[in-house]
């Protein structure tokens, strides 16, 4: 029952690399429009706090800047995915799909892509705004060598992604280095024409 409901779900993937903009942008989304909002790397990140045995091998991957199991990642987002099912019909799913199977398994299991929203700056942007992060967010990820393994990830297995969704026209492709105005003005612009609200 209530994986039909979830079938039904307008399902947004918002995607990009390491310091991108994405969590930033899904904020002030949530903010406008209401939309839930899950982030691959926030559910991760809140099994390691957990301090479960699972969570501590979660971490060893992700400090080294590498994909943790498709499995894991999926079960985690259609867990939280049902708690906030009556709440709005659109989901940003931040962080996900970042492999090709990811994708297609969630579109099996789960529900449909409505769209790719993809935020897309240079390598040196989003390192110089990681740097910045890590001064304060505590996150183990945020330092030099696992930024650039981070980065290398996500040329090797996230672009493919886009590169499948932009191939059946779902990318609203976004020039993430303005300022966070800059680009949250060009979101709505990109949802008014699809009529996203
Ligand atoms: N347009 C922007 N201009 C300047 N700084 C920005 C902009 N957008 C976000 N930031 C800052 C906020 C954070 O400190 C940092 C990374 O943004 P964030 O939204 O956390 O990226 P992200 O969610 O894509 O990264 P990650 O994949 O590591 O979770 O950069
Ligand atoms: N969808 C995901 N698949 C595998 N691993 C993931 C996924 N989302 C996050 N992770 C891991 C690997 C990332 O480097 C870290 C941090 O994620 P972030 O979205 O950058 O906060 O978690
Ligand atoms: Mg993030």
């Amino acid at each position: 029952m209530a994986d039909a409901k979830l079938k039904k779900a307008k399902v947004i993937f918002v995607l990009g690399g390491p310091g991108s903009g994405k969590g930033t942008q899904c904020e002030k989304i949530v903010a406008k429009y209401g939309f839930n909002h899950l982030s691959s790397g926030d559910l991760l990140r809140a099994e390691v706090e957990s301090g479960s045995p699972r969570g501590k091998e979660l971490q060893a991957i992700m400090e080294k800047g590498e994909l943790v199991s498709l499995e894991i990642v999926l079960a985690l987002i259609k867990d939280a995915m049902l708690k906030l099912v009556d709440k709005s019909p659109y989901f940003l799913i931040d962080g996900y799909p970042r492999e090709l199977e990811q994708g297609t398994r969630f579109e099996a299991e789960v529900a449909g892509c409505h769209v790719v929203l993809y935020f897309e700056v240079t390598e040196e942007v989003m390192k110089q705004r990681l740097l910045k992060r890590g001064e304060t967010s505590g996150r183990a990820d945020d330092n030099e060598d696992t930024i650039l393994q981070r980065l290398r990830t996500f040329t090797s297995k996230t672009e493919p992604v886009i590169k499948h969704y932009a191939d059946k026209g779902k990318v609203i492709k976004v020039n993430a280095s303005g300022t966070i105005d800059e680009v949250f003005g060009v979101v709505q612009q990109e949802f008014a024409k699809r009529e996203i609200k």
